[in-house]
């Protein structure tokens, strides 16, 4: 567990914390759907326009970049002072600071991403299992989760 996150009090620690984070992101999003609540953010984008919903990928994609480009020269910015005798602890903290904020960005505008990905996925019936295949499908036998399931040789890099 990173030391930025925490467990509400009384809980127990989900065994997996990012899957049962996906799996309870995508099951609010197909909820959204079934309820066709108009008020609701994700129904719009699962009903409206594709485009709407795709063109905020390729947004906060580029968020992610910019995001990720702002942390690299925070931290180099944080290297490029660490061993001057002559910066003072008080602008070396601040760079520290800054570099820490840089990453609280990187992850919030990638949090932005993967929502946006799994209205996607919702959008043309995708579901996280067949997702995790894909995914699974690219790793080694020995780096495959034990029972993490496969793609059909039948479905593997179609539609290209
Ligand atoms: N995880 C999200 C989620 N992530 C991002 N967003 C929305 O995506 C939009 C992103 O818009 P912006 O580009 O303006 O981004 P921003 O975050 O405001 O700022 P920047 O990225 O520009 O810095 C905002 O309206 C966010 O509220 C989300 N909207 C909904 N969800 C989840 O989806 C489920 C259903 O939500 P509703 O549709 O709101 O009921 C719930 O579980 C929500 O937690």
């Amino acid at each position: 567990m990173s030391a930025k996150t925490y467990i509400p009090q009384g809980e127990q620690s989900a065994p997996s914390q990012i899957g049962a984070t996906l799996e309870a992101l995508a099951s609010s999003i197909a909820e959204r759907h079934r309820a066709a609540d108009a008020g609701s953010y994700t129904y719009r984008l699962l009903s409206g326009g594709v485009d709407e919903v795709l063109k905020k990928v390729m947004e906060e994609a580029g968020e992610v970049a910019l995001a990720a480009k702002d942390a690299q020269a925070a931290a180099s910015a944080v290297r490029a002072h660490e061993g001057a005798a002559s910066v003072p602890d008080r602008m070396k903290g601040a760079l520290a600071d800054s570099a820490d904020a840089a990453c609280d960005h990187l992850r919030y505008e990638a949090a932005d991403v993967v929502y946006h990905l799994l209205v996607v996925l919702e959008r043309f019936g995708i579901g996280l299992d067949e997702f995790a295949a894909e995914l699974n499908s690219r790793m080694t036998e020995s780096e495959r989760p034990r029972g993490g399931a496969l793609i059909m040789p039948d479905h593997v890099k179609r539609g290209k």
